[in-house]
């Protein structure tokens, strides 16, 4: 890729424009958008904001007040008895300190009394007044290391920095203009509600960006929750002006010992920041994504909020899922954390060196979608009304006021998974639902698109012309269920992401015969850094790769018999037993769908493309078959309902079988590929597991084990997925064998020990049948069959 040089755009250039894409229809970029600058028509000829837009933008979009709320926490009843419930933990451990179980033992038995304690504690140096006053210190500190300085001073300074800065390394930032007349058309009919931005988390940049972009459609700035990691040297203090309010990440920092003065300190902040009426931001999933698609959620935050509402101390909040993306990562990539290198802690000098780097540097479009808001209220309302409906005993959640909120001990966290117990299941619903609405509408971008194409349908390369024409299909397909951030000719698209992306992960070059062709870089590393890109379409394919590989792994594997065909029963059940497996690496479903009916769904779909082909029915049954078709494509359409509109086929007899379509051969292959790659590094730690055997081992460790098997299987290419080394999968799989207990994890003094449960410790053949359960999601691309594909 061509480097641009670095230069300070002068006060009357417009946005760099070259070597861009078209953005899609509806949106806007808001580098050439300064709608407060005078220069639209009907506003005065002789504005000074004609000649200085940017300083006009930021001087007269909307200011709002941003009341500080430290000072409000500090005063709280709730805080003062946290500080307490802190000093009386700290005087326990200092008495078992000096003492041990002798003062334990006699209190506990009744036989001295409050005032010997009190003498002993003296005999021994323990002031219980002394370690109040340090916990009131330490809540004061916390408040100060906690709390933002939100002000518009620095809003509108950084703003004017920003429209200066971004165009030298970012094309565009695209917005889509109906999502931002929604947000306004929001907070004008409901003023007093807060919204909530629950944005999937990409890049250092989200921070700043979702505020420039929120000041500068004159909609209020949120409160962000950021990790302490992030408090450096003028980069905090910068980030803490423009809204953030940093906590730790790990909230508890003795296993097993809860830090109730943090919890409620946290708890408290975000509390009143909701009552005093600020926005918030969190990032659902604590981190930034290593893999390019979705991580669980962690319902921490959310807790939080949910709980602020159910004790009455909000009225309402809206959650709007954010989905940002970036046609190249400004971060740089993390390839090294995937093969299991740790992160390199952010510091000051990294900060400085990357922003060096990125302003030398082109990563085209930015785009953030803000999608449809949901109330916590009507949110609140409809998991109740599935709980009656359903009328299985499920909790039925209530607001009702609290007048003080004693045991702050499970109130939830930034990135933990900690939450209020009472609400556990309603809020793993809700972050759950968010996650998913926020990847299903994150816009493809050109890089996505090319990436994808690569690693699942031209891993050796391909001429430009056949992959344009693939990428026109990709288009079709995806039209209609994806936004596409991109548009334009597909062979011009390919040249520009293939520039963009750089020569170290694709080559653009011309074959002997002066064609152009497409490769992906050749390096291990280049095929981990592409899946990221190709993995924001993965979750979209996902369930249509379960069921084609699991096709393939239920047809015989002899000529003769595969004639006989598969039930469509029998392969749901195992596409449904398959879909368990990827529990920990894709959120497959919302909690109002049904999965068994979204699998038969991408059934009908899979036969409509010919992957497929359904035994012939008699018309009776066929007729019957097209009812059913449509009415899943009803439910479909009313997803919320689907439980009622629950339709299987009739699944009797031959009616129901389900052929191999010789002719989609390739498309089937394509379609397997795409969880390919995660297939073979969960089966490569279930086959690990035997190293376990009279033997337990650190996580980290493990983990090492995993990767550095699986690059060696790469490099002798018996695995032909370089992507498949990686970090955050073999943790997904370990979840997984954690949850089906086959292996126990237990934390020793902050280090976590995994071993075998003892019945997969006794025997092998257990083991053995879980390495088979988790093949079960490998395709088998070897037999015949798929050999003779073109
Ligand atoms: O992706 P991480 O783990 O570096 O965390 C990014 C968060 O924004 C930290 O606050």
């Amino acid at each position: 890729m061509a480097k641009t040089e670095f230069h300070a755009r002068g006060w009357f250039e417009e946005p760099k424009v070259q070597n861009s894409v078209a953005h899609g229809i509806g949106t806007q970029n808001m580098l050439q958008l300064t709608p407060q600058s005078g220069q639209k028509p009907f506003k005065k000829l002789l504005d000074w904001g004609v000649f200085f837009p940017y300083v006009a933008q930021v001087v007269r979009s909307e200011k709002f007040e941003y009341r500080q709320v430290t000072e409000i926490v500090h005063n709280d009843a709730v805080l003062k008895h946290a500080i307490k419930q802190a000093a009386e933990q700290s005087l326990r451990e200092q008495r078992y300190a000096k003492n041990g179980h002798r003062l334990l033992t006699r209190s506990a038995s009744g036989d001295q009394s409050g005032s010997a304690v009190e003498e002993e504690d003296e005999r021994q140096g323990i002031s219980y007044q002394t370690i109040l006053r340090k916990q009131e210190r330490r809540a004061i500190s916390i408040l100060k290391d906690m709390g933002s300085t939100l002000n518009n001073g620095l809003l509108a300074f950084t703003s004017w920095i920003l429209y200066k800065l971004l165009p030298c390394f970012l094309s565009g930032v695209v917005t889509n203009t109906k999502q931002i007349e929604m947000l306004k058309t929001a907070t004008e009919r409901s003023p007093e509600t807060p919204l909530i931005f629950v944005p999937l988390h990409r890049s250092h940049l989200d921070y700043i960006m979702v505020t420039w972009i929120l000041t500068n459609n004159d909609i209020r700035s949120p409160l962000v929750a950021a990790g302490n990691n992030l408090q450096i040297p003028v980069f905090g203090g910068l980030l803490r002006g423009l809204g953030a309010f940093f906590i730790k990440r790990k909230i508890d920092p003795v296993e097993g010992k809860k830090d109730v003065l943090y919890r409620a300190a946290l708890h408290l902040y975000l509390t009143h920041a909701l009552k005093q009426g600020h926005n918030v931001e969190f990032f659902i999933e604590g981190g930034r994504t290593r893999t390019g698609k979705p991580c669980m959620p962690k319902g921490g935050i959310l807790s939080v909020i949910v709980n602020a509402f159910m004790d009455g101390s909000i009225p309402d909040a809206l959650l709007v899922p954010v989905s940002v993306n970036y046609e190249r990562l400004v971060d740089g990539n993390f390839v090294r954390e995937q093969k299991g290198e740790k992160k390199i802690p952010e510091s000051f000098t990294k900060a400085i060196s990357g922003i060096w780097k990125a302003l030398r540097s082109n990563y085209g479009l930015m785009r953030i979608d803000f999608n449809e808001p949901y109330s916590i209220r009507e949110l609140v309302n409809s998991y109740n009304k599935i709980a009656r409906e359903d009328g299985n005993n499920a909790k039925v959640y209530k607001p009702a006021a609290r007048t003080l909120q004693h045991n702050q001990s499970t109130s939830s966290l930034y990135g933990t998974d900690v939450v209020c117990e009472e609400h556990r299941n309603l809020i793993e619903s809700i972050s759950r639902q968010v996650v998913f609405d926020c990847a299903a509408a994150t816009s493809v971008m050109s890089t996505n698109a090319l990436a994808f194409l690569l690693l699942t349908r031209f891993r050796k390369g391909g001429e430009e012309q056949i992959l344009a024409e693939a990428l026109d299909d990709l288009r079709n397909s995806l039209s209609g269920t994806k936004d596409i951030g991109f548009s334009g000719e597909s062979s011009q698209i390919l040249a520009y992401a293939c520039d963009l992306l750089g020569p170290g992960l694709v080559t653009r070059t011309r074959d002997e015969h002066g064609r152009l062709v497409i490769r992906a870089g050749n390096s291990v590393e280049s095929f981990i850094e592409l899946a990221y890109y190709s993995n924001m379409l993965t979750p979209h394919f996902a369930l249509s790769s379960i069921l084609m590989t699991t096709f393939h792994s239920l047809l015989p594997e002899t000529e003769s018999k595969k004639e006989a065909g598969v039930s469509r029963k029998t392969l749901i059940d195992a596409a449904l037993e398959n879909c368990q497996i990827y529990r920990y690496e894709f959120i497959l479903n919302k909690p109002t769908q049904v999965l068994e009916n979204l699998l038969y769904k991408q059934l009908d779909d899979l036969l409509f493309s010919g992957c497929l082909i359904a035994k012939q029915l008699n018309d009776d049954n066929e007729n019957t078959e097209q009812a059913k078709r449509l009415a899943r494509n009803l439910a479909e359409c009313i997803d919320e309902d689907e439980d009622f509109l629950h339709v299987t086929p009739n699944d009797g007899g031959d009616e129901g079988m389900l052929l191999f379509a010789r002719d989609t051969l390739q498309q089937q292959r394509n379609i397997c590929e795409v969880l390919a790659p995660f297939a073979w590094t969960y089966v490569t730690v279930a086959q690990s597991l035997q190293i376990l055997h009279r033997n337990s081992m650190l996580e980290s460790e493990f983990i090492s084990f995993v990767i550095n098997d699986l690059s060696s299987k790469v490099k002798r290419g018996s695995c032909v997925y370089a992507e498949s080394i990686s970090t955050d999968s073999v943790r997904n799989c370990l979840k997984l064998l954690e949850k089906w207990s086959v292996i126990e994890v237990c934390n020793q003094q902050g280090m976590r020990l995994i071993s075998l449960n003892t019945l997969y410790e006794m025997s092998r053949e257990s083991l053995n049948t879980i390495v088979k359960k988790v093949d079960a999601i490998v395709p088998k691309f070897n037999s015949d069959y798929f050999n003779a594909a073109p």
